[in-house]
């Protein structure tokens, strides 16, 4: 059994997102994009291109005339402007030209940073995502939002750039650390969060099977949290407005992700920096005491951290805000009105940020 989702802007349908437990149909959706005579490269880091690059490039080569790779070294650290232009002279060393294409297999890294590189490169090429971990999955090869960290600061340039196709093969999550699998629950967690308690309690009755990786309740979970984003990104392609309830979490977890060096995965960090948010929701008598444990509850059983040493209050706000964050000087921070309903809100203060990370630090 597979699933296809079709992601619409303006009532149009613009990619789709296949979800298959083997590569079996990805020469078709490669297909659909390019024509025989142009170009493909795949781009992957260091630990994905050890598992997978070649049955993609076999897969690619019957599909066009010439395929090449580009990998970097795994990890947040290459997520950056140096190896984009790594991967711009290796596409001007090939001749790549408009109508060749890219595919991005790996992570939120390698998604994101091919994702921006093909947003620029000849002003714009198309690229086909293949998430290989979850987090990817359930997120970020989903709604065009690319880009790469600048001097340590987390996704400061970027564009919006829709992937021309999302191709996922679940089997690919077998090979996932714990560490990196259990990151990718801190985004799901966020989606039943911010938008759908049916979907989070779907999670909390399949935990066993969750924990043993079974495709079958993957393939629901993973589907699950893209209709949810798929819905949100939808209704605000470019975060005019609802979008940023994407952000839950994203507020303190992004300065932690920052001021950890990067130690930590982003998942993880959204993890803290849920609880944090879930926190200041509490103190505004916004969720119970109960909703708040029971989501710390959550985030604990599915092994992510709601707590975390070496890191200093001060840093952490003042980090926050040289976010992306920031509308005219003030913060945006997203609040849970009600588990499964989450708002923007631009009155968060200090102390309330203080309060809560004094939560989270230990
Ligand atoms: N664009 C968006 O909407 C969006 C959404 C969420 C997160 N993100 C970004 O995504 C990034 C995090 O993504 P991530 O958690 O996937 O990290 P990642 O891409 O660094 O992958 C984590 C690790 O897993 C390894 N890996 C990947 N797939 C594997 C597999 N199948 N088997 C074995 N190892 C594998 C990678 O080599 C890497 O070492 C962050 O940069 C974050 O900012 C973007
Ligand atoms: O797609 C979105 O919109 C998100 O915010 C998803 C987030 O999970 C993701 O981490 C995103 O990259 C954050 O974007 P940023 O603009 O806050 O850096
Ligand atoms: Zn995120």
């Amino acid at each position: 059994m597979s699933k296809l989702i079709t992601v619409h802007y303006d009532d149009k349908p613009i990619y789709n997102i296949t979800i298959e437990k083997d590569y079996s149909k990805l020469a078709s959706v490669i297909k659909e994009q390019v024509e025989a005579e142009h170009k493909v490269c795949v781009v992957s880091d260091s630990s994905v291109a050890s598992h997978y690059l070649d049955a993609v490039m076999d897969i690619a080569s019957e599909c066009v005339s010439k395929v090449t790779s580009f990998v970097f070294p795994a990890g947040e650290a290459s997520k950056n402007l140096n190896v984009v232009e790594d991967l711009y002279e290796h596409l001007i060393k090939e001749k790549f030209d408009r109508k060749d294409i890219l595919l991005a297999l790996g992570g939120g890294v390698v998604g994101d940073l091919t994702g921006f590189a093909a947003s620029t490169y000849l002003r714009g090429i198309k690229v086909i995502q293949l998430p290989t971990t979850l987090l990817a999955m359930v997120d970020s090869s989903v709604g065009g939002k690319t880009g790469v960290d600048f001097r340590g600061y987390k996704n400061m340039v970027g564009a919006f750039h829709q992937p021309s196709a999302v191709y996922m093969n679940l089997s690919t999550l077998n090979t996932l650390t714990e560490k990196q699998y259990y990151s990718g629950f801190g985004e799901i967690i966020k989606h039943g969060l911010i938008k759908d308690m049916e979907y989070y309690s779907y999670i909390e009755k399949h935990l066993s099977e969750l924990n043993s990786r079974s495709l079958d309740v993957l393939e629901e979970v993973v589907s699950g949290s893209c209709n949810i984003k798929r819905m949100v990104v939808e209704n605000d392609p470019t975060e005019k407005g609802e979008r940023a309830l994407l952000n839950f979490g994203h507020t303190l977890g992004h300065a932690i992700e920052k001021l950890m060096n990067f130690s930590l995965l982003h998942g993880e960090c959204v993890s803290l920096g849920m609880v944090a948010a879930g926190y200041i929701s509490m103190k505004r008598d916004m969720i119970t005491e109960d909703e708040f444990k029971g989501m710390t509850d959550m985030l604990k059983t599915l092994n992510l951290p709601v707590s975390v040493s070496e890191l200093s209050v001060d840093s952490i706000i003042e980090t926050s805000k040289s976010d992306k964050k920031m509308d005219a000087g003030k913060i945006k921070f997203i609040l849970l009105d009600r588990p499964g309903n989450a708002v923007i809100r631009k009155d968060v203060t200090d102390d309330e940020m203080r309060e809560a990370l004094s939560v989270v630090l230990l």
